[in-house]
């Protein structure tokens, strides 16, 4: 028996124990969790016979109290172990299955000999309670794994940095408790064992990284210095991936004081959310909260307009020509999303200080309760210093006030005498009911005081009836947003003393016109919303979050400026992570970052930021990578991970029906080589409903639309900036010629879409293919005709 022979037999004999031992805990645990449960339950069900309840004087109430008080701790205490048990008996069942992935021998400097450091997805202690059988990865110990190569190494702890020898690295794959791969490691983390995971072929869900974590991600993950930590990275170089391993790191970290409810991740599309979301319960913690800021917008300001979406004004620019509206969109775009427009917004707030409040006037049954007059001098009769939406609390109560003293006015008036008649006899009743309950209260005589009773039957009405007026001040409608934010975008005089005249586009006018028509129809542009909506938070007050501890912003690029300024204010105890890529960046306003994820570093200061950057791309071939790479300037900084495919192919059609008989053999073709989760990426979701239409009765395949929720496998037909985030063994690029891919603008998206592709891509072209394949050394791709 060889060496090699004798490690591997060392090594299952320990996996063996191990998993051995997993079983035994997890048997007695499992019986330990039936009792627990089974207590719980009890307690439940027995809750109200175990307490003493008796009301009859104040020494029997406190009694009561007490004892109820008792009660429920024992009920709470029960259920908290039974949750610990059950989260532990989780993690057991992980590691039975693959007990560990790594294993790192080392010998701390000053200390008599080595450890042998064996890493899986939680910690596993020997009967004994302290012999660590598993170290969790997450442990300080582990990053010896991940950032260091065999010779000296040193780890950080919270007591300081430990240096020593690492001795040995060692990888393994082990499922269902057998060893299927090992072997030692040299410079550094396996890229065997790497190659062995990207080889595979895509499942519809992200998986984790944990075992094939790179140096250069642990720092993402690892990182809890900074408030800010900006992630840029290539496409497909794990920023994603090291995020959500982020997450877990954190929630390890800090398990005392920080839950996954307390971590928020805002995903490009609803799609990506199902898409991440087994990485985390798979490495045996709970999913974070997720959102899109489109959901966002939507919760906050949705019932009030009719909102475009980042994905209707993508489709509506990809498909407009080049011309006057398109001028002025782009300049709208690029303006309402930088900083300086949030800087006129905030400086026209400071006027609205002084004067300038607009208000809806109260009305009720078409009379006016207060005019706008009245309510504007009321405003400004407070005192200057109280802040504005101080001022707008105190405006709220006096005008309650107000009505309360209109509904006692109105008691008197004829239309309450019909009312009152209208009541059908179940009002009546509860009324009667009421009535005479107040009157128990009151020790009142019977309800025989025919005056009384009218009067108390005109205060119900009245009271119902002016209810949605008060609900509509409670929430603050009084205030006139919409007409103050109209006023911002048309009145030039006053939007130049806000703005300094900062970077006023020339298209300003038409810019307000363009939006002001679109306010009229109920609508509102995506440019608009964000800042209709923080001047919206600065009249009324920003609804502020602060039980979220991180933040997380996925594909950063695509956000403007003034979004994040909007996210940083309305999560002030958070810290923020943005994971993003320039290359990427799809959307009209993603200029506005200037080219560089650097300047996020404003967002909360230099001090407070650490930039990483993440330049090996994982996801796809290196064919692919060098392919891709070629179309974007300063393409060349981006690494391929040597793992090797075929060359792109750019097929090249004379026909629409030629084009349609190649993309369908195709697929087949694919799915036949177990390509089996492949995406026909269309330009727009318009391009999309046609190749649907056409192909549909030829190949099985799925639509996927802004609003689909579920990330789903097989043959999909997406429109391009949909693909973000997300990726696909093979990608078919429906038609990437100059004709449909015109514009410079649509770089950065068709870049996107090709770079989705894990194993195969392959451009069809009806026609001459567009300048960006064009721009690629012909040598890095194969053009077929
Ligand atoms: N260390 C790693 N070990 C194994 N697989 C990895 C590693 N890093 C990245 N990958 C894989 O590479 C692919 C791309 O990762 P991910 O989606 O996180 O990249 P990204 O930077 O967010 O990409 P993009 O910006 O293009 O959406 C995924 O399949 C991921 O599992």
């Amino acid at each position: 028996m060889d060496l090699k022979d004798q490690d591997w037999l060392y090594e299952q004999e320990r996996v063996d124990s191990v998993t051995g031992k997993i079983a035994a805990r997890k048997g007695t645990l499992e019986a330990d969790v039936g009792l627990v449960r089974g207590d719980v339950v009890e307690l439940r069900k027995d809750f109200w016979d175990e307490v003493r309840v008796n009301f009859s004087s104040s020494d029997d109430l406190g009694e009561t109290s007490t004892s109820l008080r008792q009660q429920s701790q024992v009920l709470s205490e029960r259920e908290r172990a039974h949750l610990q048990a059950s989260e532990t008996l989780k993690k057991l069942r992980l590691l039975e299955k693959s007990p560990y992935f790594g294993r790192i021998d080392f010998t701390e400097e000053g200390q008599e000999g080595t450890e042998q450091i064996y890493l899986g997805i939680a910690s596993f202690l020997d009967d004994d309670q302290e012999t660590f059988l598993v170290y969790d990865w997450r442990a300080p110990v582990s990053s010896l794994y991940y950032d260091g190569a065999p010779g000296p190494a040193a780890y950080q702890t919270p007591s300081g940095e430990i240096g020593g020898m690492m001795e040995l690295k060692r990888q393994f794959v082990i499922r269902d408790a057998q060893i299927k791969v090992m072997f030692d490691t040299g410079v550094t983390i396996g890229d065997e064992l790497l190659q062995q995971v990207l080889s595979h072929s895509s499942d519809n869900q992200m998986k984790s990284i944990v075992a094939t974590i790179q140096k250069e991600q642990n720092a993402v993950i690892r990182n809890d210095k900074s408030r800010m930590l900006v992630v840029q990275g290539a496409a497909g170089s794990g920023k994603t991936s090291a995020a959500l391993q982020r997450v877990a790191y954190l929630l390890y970290k800090y398990r005392e004081t920080l839950k996954a409810d307390q971590v928020l991740l805002f995903s490009p599309n609803p799609m990506f959310n199902s898409y991440v979301s087994t990485v985390l319960p798979e490495l045996g913690e709970e999913n974070m909260l997720q959102t899109t800021f489109q959901a966002y917008l939507e919760h906050r300001i949705g019932r009030e307009f009719d909102l475009e979406d980042v994905f209707s004004q993508m489709e509506s620019m990809l498909k407009s020509e080049e011309g006057p509206w398109l001028r002025v969109k782009r300049a709208s775009i690029a303006y309402k999303s930088s900083t300086q427009f949030l800087d006129a917004i905030r400086s026209y707030k400071d006027d609205l200080e002084h004067a300038g409040m607009k208000f809806k006037p109260i009305r009720f049954k078409g009379r006016l309760i207060v005019s706008e007059e009245t309510m504007r001098e009321k405003f400004y009769s407070y005192d200057s210093a109280i802040r504005l939406a101080n001022r707008v609390d105190l405006m709220r109560d006096w005008l309650l006030k107000e009505l309360a003293q209109f509904a006692k006015n109105e008691r008197q008036a004829p239309w309450v005498d019909e009312q009152i008649e209208l009541l059908d006899p179940d009002e009546y009743q509860k009324a009667y009911t009421r009535i005479r309950r107040k009157q128990a209260a009151k020790k009142q005589d019977t309800f025989d005081d025919h005056e009384r009773e009218r009067s108390l039957l005109a205060k119900m009405v009245v009271n119902e009836w002016l209810k949605p007026v008060r609900k509509w001040i409670k929430r603050m409608r009084f205030i006139d947003v919409k007409s103050m934010y109209e006023t911002l975008l048309t009145d030039k005089d006053l939007f130049l003393s806000v703005s300094g005249g900062k970077g006023l586009p020339e298209e300003w006018e038409a810019m307000g016109e363009h939006a002001l028509e679109l306010i009229h129809a109920g609508k509102l542009a995506y440019e608009d919303v964000t800042p209709y909506l923080y001047l919206q938070d600065l009249l009324k007050g920003f609804q502020i979050n602060s039980v979220i501890r991180h933040v997380f912003i996925d594909e950063v690029q695509d956000y403007s400026p003034f979004q994040l300024e909007y996210v940083k204010r309305i999560f002030p105890r958070a810290r923020m992570t943005a994971l993003g890529d320039l290359n990427q960046g799809i959307y009209a306003h993603t200029d506005v970052l200037g080219g560089s994820l650097e300047s996020l570093k404003q967002l909360y200061g230099a001090e407070d930021t650490e930039v990483i950057s993440l330049t090996r791309s994982y996801r796809s071939t290196l064919e692919i990578v060098e392919f891709t790479r070629g179309m974007m300037p300063g393409g060349e900084s981006i690494i391929p991970f040597n793992r090797h495919g075929e060359k792109p192919i750019v097929q090249l059609a004379d026909s629409r029906e030629a084009l349609h008989r190649s993309i369908v053999e195709d697929i087949r073709s694919l799915n036949a080589r177990g390509y089996e989760h492949t995406a026909i990426i269309c330009k727009t979701a318009e391009e999309c409903e046609q190749v649907y239409a056409a192909l549909k009765d030829e190949l099985p395949m799925k639509r996927i639309a802004k609003t689909t929720p579920q990330f789903v496998t097989g043959t999909l037909v997406i429109p391009s900036y949909l693909a973000k985030g997300v990726e696909f063994d093979a990608v078919v690029i429906y038609d990437a010629s100059q004709e449909v891919y015109r514009r410079e603008s649509e770089r950065k998206l068709f870049y996107t879409a090709c770079t989705r592709a894990m194993h195969q891509l392959h451009l069809y072209s009806l026609g001459q293919p567009c300048r960006f394949i064009r721009d690629v050394d012909p040598s890095k791709y194969m053009l077929q005709s």
